[in-house]
């Protein structure tokens, strides 16, 4: 073999994509203390969920995160995909008692699993995006104007905000351009794994249209949300002596005033799974 030749990408496969999600999801539930998300000691800003429902949730869905990226593998349509996706929020009800924990991680990282499957072996985070708007950008921008039954959805369409299946169908805007380069910018730095993945989660609060922050708080809600987060990076973030406070006192002013930004987690949840493949 020719030694100059490029080094062949190393194969994917969908129980490699499957296990990175749902090691991803628990990265998620793990980092703390997090402004009004469920932690492993904290329910947040949340009556109906603690971690004991998140970790029944992601045991739930180790199956369906494989078995979308097998259904990406062999080129299904979007029609398949989604059907994998009900079929899995269905699991996650069972799971949860009926409390939604998840749907928007299902969503989101369903559709990158299906993308890595496609393509099959580990390649650049803008390729697999490429992958993803190639496959089903047409189908993700027409399911994108279906009106939404959901919290979430109906508080996007209320606020003219950018839904999750809108941002999907742009191929995830604010996880390729913001949260992973956080993420991936932070640990070059010589972050710690929670430093960089605190510092990911608020760069995506200020950014994204979380429709969970607007279902709860209305658009005051999320402006707060997202101005607070860009506070917080802008007084130097989680490696900054203050960081570690500033966070703390955070998470109780969103318990205080009920925002629980649930778009914002599973973002960080999607870059810590490109992290991991890419
Ligand atoms: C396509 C769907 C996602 C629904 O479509 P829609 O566009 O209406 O989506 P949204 O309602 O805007 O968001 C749905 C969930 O996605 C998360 N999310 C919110 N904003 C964004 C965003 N800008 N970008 C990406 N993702 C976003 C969020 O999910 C998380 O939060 C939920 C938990 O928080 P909580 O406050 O508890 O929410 P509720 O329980 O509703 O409120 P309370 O009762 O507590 O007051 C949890 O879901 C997290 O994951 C949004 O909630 C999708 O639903 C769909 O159609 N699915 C079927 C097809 C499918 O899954 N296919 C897979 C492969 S194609
Ligand atoms: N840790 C968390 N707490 C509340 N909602 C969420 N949605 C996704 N992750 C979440």
């Amino acid at each position: 073999m020719n030694p100059r030749a490029a080094p062949v990408p190393e194969t994917l496969s969908a129980q490699e994509i499957g296990r990175a999600a749902v090691l991803s999801l628990y990265d998620e539930l793990a980092l703390s203390p997090k402004p009004g998300l469920v932690t492993l000691t904290c329910r947040g800003s949340h009556d109906d969920m603690d971690a004991k429902t998140f970790l029944r949730s992601i045991l739930a869905l180790r199956g369906y995160f494989v078995r979308i990226a097998e259904l990406g593998a062999v080129g299904a349509p979007f029609e398949a995909l989604e059907r994998c996706g009900i079929d899995a929020e269905a699991r996650m009800l069972r799971a949860t008692g009926g409390v939604n924990t998840h749907r928007g991680a299902i969503f989101m990282l369903g559709l990158l699993c299906a993308s890595a499957g496609a393509v099959g072996r580990r390649v650049a985070p803008e390729a697999l995006r490429a992958t993803l708007r190639m496959r089903w950008g047409e189908a993700l921008s027409k399911r994108a104007e279906r009106p939404s039954s959901l919290p979430g959805g109906i508080a996007a369409r209320r606020y003219q905000l950018r839904s999750a299946s809108a941002e999907a169908a742009l191929g995830f805007p604010t996880l390729f351009e913001t949260a992973a380069p956080v993420l991936r910018h932070g640990l070059v730095l010589g972050l710690s794994r929670t430093q960089a993945q605190l510092d990911t989660l608020f760069a995506t609060m200020a950014v994204l249209d979380d429709s969970n922050l607007a279902h709860r708080g209305g658009l005051p809600g999320l402006r707060h949300a997202q101005q607070a987060a860009r506070a917080f990076i802008a007084a130097g973030g989680a490696g900054h002596p203050d960081g570690p406070a500033a966070a703390e006192a955070m998470a109780q002013d969103f318990i205080r005033r009920r925002l629980s930004p649930g778009g914002s987690a599973d973002t960080l949840a999607a870059a810590c799974w490109l992290q991991r493949l890419c």
